[in-house]
């Protein structure tokens, strides 16, 4: 048989019975003796339907070869050490080989594995089903724990047979569990992972299914599995035809569990055609749990609880033991502590939220314990087979008498002795005996010494003041546990105004009791029907499935489980999700929203919720809660609160509010949106008082965080750097991108305009420019013309004194050579006049430049020079 589980890369070779042709034989031979095995097979398969036809059960059986069973099954189970079947399994076994459906319910502990496995493989075997033929098997299995010791007991008794075998129950990427699945012949599966291959893997063919197998069924309805196991029921070959309900249906299906509720009775009616019914429950006569399991309860205060948990771990260090709570909360609280305070004995905890890996390693690893104390939640209760435990101790009261059961058939499991413990606060002792009375279980009452019981109180202190995680724990412990025992439906039993709140946070080592806010009405509604099943389903199962086509993915679940684990503080990783299960195991998750907005919210709440659901619905998407995380990192408080919209608030952090709001939080420890003041339980639970943080409050709250500079950065990118742009006389970005600088200067219009701007500019300065020059000339005209006047005057009046000689140009003047007769003067004074006027004129035009200006000067003095020259 080829077994592959999800876990497994390759998938082991099939063991079957070896053919004899070796290598190097001729193929004549082989052939022949090919042949011949399958004609001894079809021999013997005819020789063992003749005897399942035929078969009367004997008066009594006490080996498994007196059953008509194939020669290969019979090999398996005797490899693997079973030779005589139990009860359970002498009754079913052989009407489930004829192919009748069975409802089979016995005790915890009596083998029902083996009840349905063995003739699971027979009827492949007896249909002779190869590994050509796909799905012919299918087991359903409530828990993935479960699912694994399923698949290995198939694996130990089918070692023989060729089937090929599988693991489905998620946690690993589903595209590589969508390769191995065509393949399988048996399918082992949780119902969840198995409905998201059934629906989207394509090529996987199920409607050849011979048998279905729903182990652990009523725990399967419990969960909310039952529209998935409609849904998968649906894709398998037809069952029950609902037209002709007559009609035989090729698909066989075994539902079997240790109890039998009401609903396992409808899902039966759905999936059962004409069953038998098995019970080896004889009620009144050997009990429904195994008679060599010694029950006791003690009846111990809350607020004593672990102080007697701790006497009682002391005083029994070689056992192997099982300590049932009610929450995840619990468990982790309980294991921090009792790790730091060294028991000498090693401690294990389970439970829902840890990663399947985690939970694997540490089911097996305890399973292989000789002495080890596992603090689990009830995801342990069912089906799981540890060796050897030797105590159950319930430090809750369990939910129901079907909760007790499971819980203590962890021990006492087929032929061995077993004792379990029960603690059961003073309210709950009527209660609880009266139930199990009902069942007519046997539950002695031991009184436990004061002086065996530890005193834990001083040192949860210390924890919680040296450890704010501790603190946190404790916290969540007390409100999980609180909120649990509000859910509950039988109030005969669960009375929460009769515990000693004030002192069991106390004895968590917390200062006070937290306040917590229920929202009764819904509470009572939504879990009236359910108890504390949503709190299983969130410990327990990978996958709830509420509509077909809307699957959550196992992968994805690890995947937040793994995201919680890196902000984690060490191997935990269901923080995250623990959070998201405390909105429901409280119950209270939308209730608690203040009554407003659960008007709001729709009424039809789907019955089932996807994790995916969950996922959207979580509070608090970190590891950390707000407010722990402002228990932790102080500095960053504020802004964390603000935003914290959780269901509960602390009374510790009212410290500093008016006196009215610390009349509040020191007074009550509970509050109870609707509840009245219960007289009998001095001022423990309190109602119709404004909480102290109302929905108002926090819808204030979140928009000023929202709008926070914080959140601002948060959500908002980066802030903006301006700078002071000179050019423009404006402010801009200073982180301005190329674009942005090529937008602003170097666009083609932009430029232009710049040129234009530019030159309008100089045409302004230029015009400027030469008014200046103009002026500056005009000034040395001026300057020019009076030292002119002032040497004419000179001149002249020098004349005066020397005679006429100053007459220029004159012919009668000296020498004659450089006088030009053609124009001769009859006047010198008006020809010199005008010389210098036409020269002047010449010279000094009004845009030439200063360098002219001055040639023109220079000019002017050699003019004046020679004409000096001439008149002398
Ligand atoms: N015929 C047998 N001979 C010896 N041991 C057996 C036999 N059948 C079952 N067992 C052993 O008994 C133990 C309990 O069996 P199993 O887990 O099938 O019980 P169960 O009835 O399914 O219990 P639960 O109701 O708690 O799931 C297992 O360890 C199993 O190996």
């Amino acid at each position: 048989m080829a077994f592959v589980d999800n876990k497994a890369s390759s998938s082991k070779t099939a063991a079957g019975p070896k053919g004899k042709g070796g290598k190097g034989k001729p193929a004549q031979p082989r052939l022949k003796s090919n042949q011949a095995k399958r004609l001894k097979i079809d021999e013997e398969l005819k020789e063992l339907q003749a005897k399942v036809d035929s078969w009367i059960p004997p008066a009594e059986i006490t080996l498994f070869n007196e059953l008509p069973l194939s020669s290969r099954t019979l090999k398996g189970l005797k490899s693997s050490h079973f030779l005589n079947p139990t009860p359970i399994q002498q009754l079913a076994i052989p009407p489930a080989l004829r192919g009748q459906d069975l409802l089979g319910s016995a005790k915890t502990g009596s083998g029902k594995t083996l009840a349905f496995l063995i003739p699971m493989l027979e009827r492949l075997y007896l249909d002779k089903w190869g590994p050509m033929d796909g799905l012919g098997a299918v087991v359903i299995s409530p828990t993935r724990e479960l699912a694994v010791q399923t698949f290995n007991q198939l694996r130990d008794i089918g070692k023989y047979h060729n089937f090929s075998a599988g693991l489905v129950i998620g946690g690993k990427p589903l595209k590589e569990e969508q390769e191995r699945l065509g393949r399988m012949n048996i399918l082992i599966a949780t119902p969840g992972r198995l409905l998201q291959h059934l629906d989207s893997t394509v090529g996987f063919e199920s409607s050849g299914v011979k048998v279905l197998v729903l182990d652990e069924a009523d725990r399967l309805l419990d969960l909310g599995f039952l529209p998935a196991l409609r849904a998968i029921i649906g894709h398998l070959s037809p069952g029950i035809s609902t037209s002709n309900p007559s009609t035989r249906p090729t698909r066989q299906t075994l539902l079997f569990s240790a109890t039998q509720t009401k609903d396992l009775a409808a899902l039966a009616k759905l999936s059962l055609y004409q069953p038998e019914y098995i019970n080896c429950n004889k009620a009144g006569e050997e009990g429904v749990v195994p008679s060599n399991l010694e029950q006791y309860y003690a009846v111990v205060g809350l607020e004593r609880k672990l102080d007697t948990l701790w006497g009682f771990v002391k005083s029994h260090l070689k056992m192997k033991g099982i300590v049932f709570v009610t929450s995840g909360k619990q468990v982790r609280f309980i294991f921090e502590t009792f790790k730091r305070l060294h028991p000498g004995l090693p401690l294990m905890h389970l439970h829902g939220k840890q990663k399947q890996a985690t939970r694997l390693t540490i089911f097996q690893k305890y399973s292989s314990s000789k002495h080890a104390l596992l603090i689990c939640t009830d995801v342990a209760a069912r089906g799981l087979d540890f060796p050897a435990v030797d105590w159950v101790i319930q430090l809750d009261c369990p939910d129901d008498v079907d909760t007790y059961i499971h819980r203590i058939g962890r021990t006492a499991r087929y032929q061995a002795g077993g004792h379990a413990l029960t603690l059961l606060c003073p309210s709950e002792e009527q209660g609880m005996l009266d139930r199990l009375k009902e069942k007519m279980l046997d539950v002695k009452k031991i009184k436990i010494k004061q002086s065996k019981m530890g005193n834990l109180k001083q040192q949860m202190q210390n924890f919680a003041f040296r450890e704010p995680e501790i603190k946190y724990l404790g916290q969540r412990a007390f409100i999980s546990y609180m909120k649990s025992v509000h859910i509950q439906k039988d109030k005969s039993v669960f009375k929460l105004s009769e515990l000693p709140a004030e002192a069991f946070a106390e004895s968590l080592g917390l200062p006070g009791a937290p306040q917590i806010k229920f929202a009764e009405q819904k509470a009572s509604k939504v879990r009236g029907g359910q108890k504390k099943d949503e709190i299983e389903k969130k410990d327990e199962e990978e996958v709830r499935v509420e509509e077909r086509g809307v699957v959550g993915s196992d992968e994805e679940s690890d995947e937040d489980e793994e995201e919680s684990s890196e902000a984690g503080s060490d191997e935990e990783e269901e923080e995250d999700a623990t959070d998201s299960a405390d909105e429901n195991e409280d119950g209270s998750a939308n209730g608690s929203e203040s009554d407003s907005s659960s008007v709001d919210k729709p009424k039809s709440a789907p019955a089932v919720r996807t994790k995916y659901d969950r996922m959207f619905e979580r509070k608090n998407q970190s590891i950390l809660t707000p407010h722990y995380s402002a228990l932790v990192s102080h500095g960053e408080a504020e802004d964390e609160e603000e935003g914290d919209d959780d269901v509960f608030t602390l009374a510790r952090m009212n410290h500093n509010l008016s006196d009215d709001d610390d009349e509040g939080s020191d007074g009550e420890l509970l509050k109870v949106a609707e509840g009245k003041k219960d007289a009998g339980s001095g001022a423990l639970v309190k109602g119709s008082e404004k909480p102290l943080i109302s929905s108002d409050d926090l819808s204030k709250r979140k928009l000023k965080a929202a709008t926070s500079k914080k959140s601002k950065l948060k959500t908002g990118g980066t802030g903006e750097k301006l700078i002071f742009d000179e050019v423009t006389g404006e402010f801009r970005n200073f982180y301005e991108t190329g674009k942005d600088v090529e937008n602003q200067f170097m666009s083609e219009a932009k430029r232009r305009e710049y040129l234009e701007e530019q030159r309008e500019k100089m045409k302004v300065a230029n015009e400027v420019d030469k008014l200046v020059a103009k002026e500056k000339r005009n000034e040395l005209k001026r300057k020019r013309k009076e030292r002119e006047r002032e040497m004419r005057k000179e001149y002249m009046s020098d004349e005066d004194a020397d005679g006429p000689v100053a007459y220029i140009g004159g012919a009668d003047h000296g020498d004659n050579s450089d006088i030009d007769e053609r124009s001769p003067s009859p006047s010198p004074e008006p020809e010199v006049e005008v010389r210098n006027k036409k020269k002047r004129k010449n010279k000094f035009k009004p845009d030439v430049e200063e360098e002219v200006e001055s040639k023109g000067r220079l000019e002017d003095d050699e003019e004046l020079a020679l004409r000096l020259l001439q008149g002398s």
